[in-house]
């Protein structure tokens, strides 16, 4: 394993801390008074930060395993967090799950397991359409609790930038909550709110996105040219960028190559999140296309976001079994082209919501109408999710030899 101070990044990236103000940002709400967003990102920025760069470092010291294929990354929690005491009070829940998960995967595949929760920061979501019909009614879309409201009424769907101050204070309450050291992470969505927690390290000169451990770039935001890029290629944090069917080799080397010019070991996760069907034909060629690139990055799978169906009552739904497909076909994926299967990304609840078809309770399309919970997408629930640790400790790959450049 590298030493630590091999991951030092020496500031020589290819884009600037100011690079993204200059680039266009999908899927930002219409805040409708900027100045009033100011007042609250700037004293956001004076607030003290959610992680410190000692974290991180450590955290990437993990990744740095999981890329050379000695350990195991286990992602999970909801697909849009609750903000306030429900929150806080689900935090330790979802962390119990998340250990009894990676016990489970430990004991299976005899590799350490690096736990990372989708907590404390992920309130914001990116969405297909700006606007849905409600009642004959067209409303701005629910974009998560940082932006606005779930209920469908004109009032709650405007965007509200005190919102992104109830964030910090859930995040860090739920920070606190936690017990032992679960890292997190969320898909940095809002600019304005990740903006106030980039901070510059003295000790190392690095910027630090310090509202989290590791970052994501989500499908919808990936642009080589986009705002999120650029700003999150401008931080010393390991990087995570979900890639789904329709990226393309060039693409994903391209932002290869952006995020991690360098070539850091445990910089850079990139999450495959193809759907069922489509992994088998459209993950090989990206695997190979970035190996003959020279490129080394961890490579994980969502088996969530590439299997979302609607029911006949308008429900999003997963079936498990569809969801197991996919972990199953990105393992046969990883092994042939003599890759580390290297994690999963997953969206899931402790306790009993019925959300996801599939295992005890919820064996039909009808069963989802008894307890569903999620403010957008569904989760597995505690049942399912023990039930694809399981899967997963049977199933992926045994420690393979990491195909090298060249090899
Ligand atoms: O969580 C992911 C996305 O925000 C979500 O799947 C988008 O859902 P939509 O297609 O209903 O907008
Ligand atoms: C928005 C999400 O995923 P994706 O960007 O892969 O659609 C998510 O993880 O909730
Ligand atoms: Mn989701």
């Amino acid at each position: 394993m590298p030493s630590l101070g091999l991951l030092s990044r020496n500031s020589a990236t290819w884009l600037g801390p100011a690079d993204w103000l200059h680039r266009r940002a999908a899927q930002q709400p219409q805040w409708p008074d900027p100045a009033e967003l100011l007042a609250v990102t700037e004293y956001l920025s004076e607030l003290p930060a959610l992680t410190t760069p000692q974290e991180i470092t450590h955290l990437h010291s993990q990744l740095v395993k999981v890329q050379a294929g000695e350990a195991f990354l286990l992602q999970g929690g909801d697909c849009a967090e609750l903000l306030g005491t429900d929150a806080v009070q689900g935090a330790s829940g979802k962390q119990r799950l998340l250990a009894e998960m990676a016990d489970r995967i430990r004991t299976g595949l005899g590799l350490d397991v690096v736990t990372v929760g989708r907590l404390a920061g992920q309130f914001a979501k990116p969405r297909s359409e700006p606007t849905e019909v409600v009642d004959g009614v067209t409303l701005p879309v629910f974009r998560g609790l940082m932006v606005n409201g779930p209920e469908p009424v004109a009032s709650e769907r405007q965007p509200d930038p005190y919102r992104l101050l109830s964030c910090y204070y859930t995040a860090k309450h739920v920070l606190q909550e936690l017990r032992g050291r679960l890292w997190t992470s969320h898909e940095a969505l809002i600019l304005e709110y990740e903006r106030a927690f980039r901070r510059l390290d003295a000790a190392s000169g690095e910027h630090y996105l310090l509202s989290t451990h590791l970052p994501w770039i989500g499908e919808r935001t990936r642009q080589i040219g986009g705002a999120h890029v650029a700003f999150l290629a401008a931080v010393a944090n390991p990087l995570q960028v979900k890639v789904g069917p329709n990226a393309t080799p060039d693409d994903i080397v391209e932002l290869c190559e952006i995020l991690d010019p360098q070539r850091i070991p445990g910089r850079l996760t990139l999450i495959s999140r193809m759907g069922a069907a489509a992994v088998s034909e459209r993950l090989p060629t990206i695997v190979a296309a970035i190996h003959d690139r020279g490129h080394s990055v961890i490579w994980i799978c969502d088996p969530m976001h590439g299997n979302t169906v609607k029911t006949a009552n308008g429900r999003k739904t997963r079936y498990l079994s569809t969801v197991h497909d996919e972990l199953a076909a990105f393992f046969t994926v990883m092994a042939t082209q003599r890759q580390h299967a290297g994690g999963v990304h997953l969206e899931m609840t402790c306790g009993e919501v019925t959300e996801c078809v599939g295992g005890i309770g919820v064996s039909t399309e009808a069963d989802l109408e008894q307890n569903f919970e999620s403010l957008c997408d569904p989760r597995l629930n505690e049942e399912q999710a023990l039930s694809t640790a399981d899967l997963i400790a049977k199933s992926a790959d045994r420690p393979v030899p990491i195909q090298t450049r060249g090899n």
